[in-house]
């Protein structure tokens, strides 16, 4: 068994936490995990205390790239505000890290106390209906790894409370959802700044090549990326209202298809011009870009569903 899978590690992280947080945050209502470029979410948070990942026994370092290695404590929302702690930079498994490594923050935060978890990402996206920008409410999944034996779930069960076979059908939770439409509307966003789609999760750390993207969109995902899965299995294990969130910085599957090199040099040997669709290089600093860029608008989102969710949920 991983060490940090171990309950009295999750003991240990929160009495170190409770240590080094004011009393009145020591128990946040909601969790909030900030995807790749997406931190920008700790400007809504007041009385911000921050802890170091390296303070907190069982957290490793995230090591990518628009991911901090610090938990975010503070009040969120109008009024007194709501307490909440969210996480600046996660851990993915294509860094290395075990798939109970990847999770044991969410059980950390769960153990904290939290009841409801909103989960963010930076996603490519495979439905052409998405353009970049778009932020989209998940309310389903496709995980290839966890269907071929990558699932953080995995190994020996470590609490009483947990279930050892856990249903996903309700896994997004509508409540919160519903939330997030109704956010929007208050936002006054632009009907298409907020869609609802099937999140297919990769391993990584490589970007899909055109026929993945075809294949993924084909098993009807609309967008694609390389983390939260784990997370959100993790919080539904754990009993946690879970919402989950991408912000499509790219695309992945260009509309019209793909570039056939066969068409052009046919089509230039008879004379006609034709200009076939070049499919996107992505990079990751593309992806954060986008993300400092539209990054804003999740943030309002976010703040205002969590301002929403005593009363509302
Ligand atoms: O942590 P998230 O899922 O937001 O990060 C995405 C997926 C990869 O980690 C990275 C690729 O650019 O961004
Ligand atoms: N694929 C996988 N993960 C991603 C992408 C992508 O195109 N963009 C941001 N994260």
């Amino acid at each position: 068994m991983s060490e940090h899978a171990n309950p009295l590690s999750v003991a240990a992280a929160v009495e170190a936490i409770k240590s080094l947080v004011p009393e009145r945050l020591q128990n946040p209502r909601v969790g909030i995990v900030c995807g790749s470029g997406l931190g920008g979410i700790v400007e809504c948070i007041r009385d911000l205390v921050l802890v170091s990942y390296g303070e907190i026994p069982g957290f490793v370092q995230s090591t990518v790239p628009g991911h901090k290695s610090s938990l975010a404590f503070g009040v969120m929302g109008p009024g007194d505000g709501v307490p909440v702690v969210a996480m600046l930079g996660r851990f993915h498994p294509y860094e290395g890290h075990h798939m109970h490594t990847v999770v044991y923050p969410i059980r950390v935060m769960a153990k904290l106390g939290i009841t409801d978890i909103i989960i963010t990402n930076a996603a490519g996206g495979l439905n052409p209906k998405l353009a970049v920008g778009t932020i989209v409410v998940i309310h389903d999944h496709l995980a290839l790894p966890n269907m071929s034996g990558m699932n953080p779930l995995l190994g020996p069960l470590t609490s009483p409370e947990h279930r050892r076979f856990v249903p996903l059908s309700d896994a997004y939770s509508p409540s919160l959802r519903r939330l997030m439409f109704l956010a929007a509307h208050h936002l006054a966003l632009e009907p298409a700044a907020l869609a609802e789609g099937t999140y297919a999760w990769v391993s990584g750390p490589t970007y899909e090549t055109p026929a993945e993207g075809r294949f993924l969109r084909l098993a009807g995902a609309d967008v694609v990326g390389m983390s939260t899965v784990p997370e959100v299995l993790a919080a539904h294990q754990e009993g946690l209202n879970v919402m989950a969130l991408s912000l499509v910085t790219n695309a992945v599957v260009i509309p019209d298809g793909y570039r056939s090199i066969r068409e052009e040099v046919l089509a230039e040997l008879a004379g006609k011009r034709v200009e076939l669709p070049v499919a996107d290089v992505v990079s990751h600093e593309e992806v954060l870009e986008i993300g400092k860029a539209k990054g804003e608008v999740m943030m309002k989102l976010v703040e205002w569903v969590v301002g929403s969710i005593p009363s509302a949920v």
